[in-house]
């Protein structure tokens, strides 16, 4: 026998509105694929690591077809400190000799990756890791970053210009949940280090995805940072653009991925705070949401509706297989 506990019927409508909030979202995602990138400052604690696995297997479990783009930022700066290897950052870019890209590779797709699939898979045999590599999943071409006016040399980092999506496609066909890893060769078949948001947003652009979400480490794009007070809940791509030039530091690779995201065809790029618990289930399943969201320059109402992505046409070269 067990003994029912008593509940005020306030508390249980209110538990049963949380559930209803979430319907007309449901609704409107179920079946279309959303690409959430977790960022290594988001991912450095036990419980919302855990809480994280359970917000992704969630969306799975509820007919949404998420994909997984990690980082490893913070992991792999320990990793080289641990090492005695020097790397700075600039322009929001690691600078990338051989010696550093060959700890990224091991760090992203041999321990970072290696660990989310298996929080997952805690939850059933959900999870499959994937870096750029497998499958020819991404090609890579080295790139620059615009520092004081300047364009520096970041060594072997990348920007992403081919995506082949079939491995992946196969994978969420089959009810899995690809975790990618940031690392791709470039075209002689030389490893790169791409900015995991970039890869987020060009792999959410060959899928056709209605939504990147990407995990970070303050609230969302702060109006006047380092100021922390404003944070902007929604704008548009060209009122990112404009504000793109005045960024500093890891916001500069994430929104201009934010922007490509929206301007190749994905309906909204969110960046949402990673340190609260189920951040993710609040963004996709609350009126409110959480973050930022960019949406395409005539934005339609931020309401569940069932039309698909507007396709603005792909910028990344989305190659078939031969
Ligand atoms: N306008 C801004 N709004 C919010 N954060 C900003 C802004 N400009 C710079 N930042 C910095 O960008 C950081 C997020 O980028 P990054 O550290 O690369 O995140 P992640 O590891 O999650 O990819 C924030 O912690 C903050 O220090
Ligand atoms: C080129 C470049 O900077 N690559 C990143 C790759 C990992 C990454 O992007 O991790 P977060 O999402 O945690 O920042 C790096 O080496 O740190």
């Amino acid at each position: 026998m067990r003994i029912r506990t008593q509940h005020s019927t306030e508390e249980q409508v209110a538990k049963a509105s949380i559930l209803i909030e979430a319907l007309p979202w449901l609704e409107s995602y179920g079946g279309k694929t959303i690409v959430v990138k977790y960022g290594g400052n988001a991912m450095i604690d036990d419980d919302l690591k855990r809480a994280f696995a359970q917000d992704v297997v969630f969306l799975r479990r509820c007919g949404l077809r998420p994909v997984v783009v990690h980082g490893g930022g913070p992991q792999i700066s320990s990793m080289l400190k641990r090492l005695g290897i020097e790397s700075e950052f600039r322009g929001g870019f690691r600078v990338t000799t051989p010696q550093v890209m060959e700890v990224v590779r091991m760090v992203l797709t041999g321990q970072v990756g290696r660990e989310l699939v298996g929080l997952i898979n805690e939850h059933g045999p959900l999870a499959v890791g994937q870096s750029g590599e497998d499958g020819g999943l991404m090609v890579a071409e080295r790139r620059t970053a615009e520092v004081d006016g300047e364009q520096v040399d970041l060594g072997l980092v990348g920007d992403v210009t081919q995506v082949r999506p079939y491995a992946v496609q196969d994978l969420i066909d089959a009810g899995r949940i690809p975790v990618i890893s940031s690392v791709a060769p470039d075209v002689n078949g030389v490893i790169h280090n791409l900015n995991a948001d970039t890869a987020a947003a060009a792999i959410a652009e060959a899928l056709g995805a209605a939504r990147l979400v990407a995990l970070t480490d303050v609230e969302g794009l702060y109006a006047a940072w380092p100021d922390t007070s404003t944070t902007i809940a929604q704008l548009t791509a060209d009122e990112l653009d404009e504000m793109l030039p005045s960024l500093a530091s890891g916001m500069i690779p994430k929104m201009e991925a934010c922007l490509r995201a929206v301007r190749g065809g994905v309906e909204r790029a969110t960046v949402i705070d990673g340190r609260v618990k189920h951040a993710l289930l609040l963004e996709m399943f609350t009126n409110e949401g959480i973050g930022t969201m960019v949406t395409a320059d005539e934005p339609g109402p931020v309401v569940p509706s069932p039309v698909g992505p507007v396709q603005t046409g792909p910028r990344v070269d989305v190659a078939r297989p031969s």
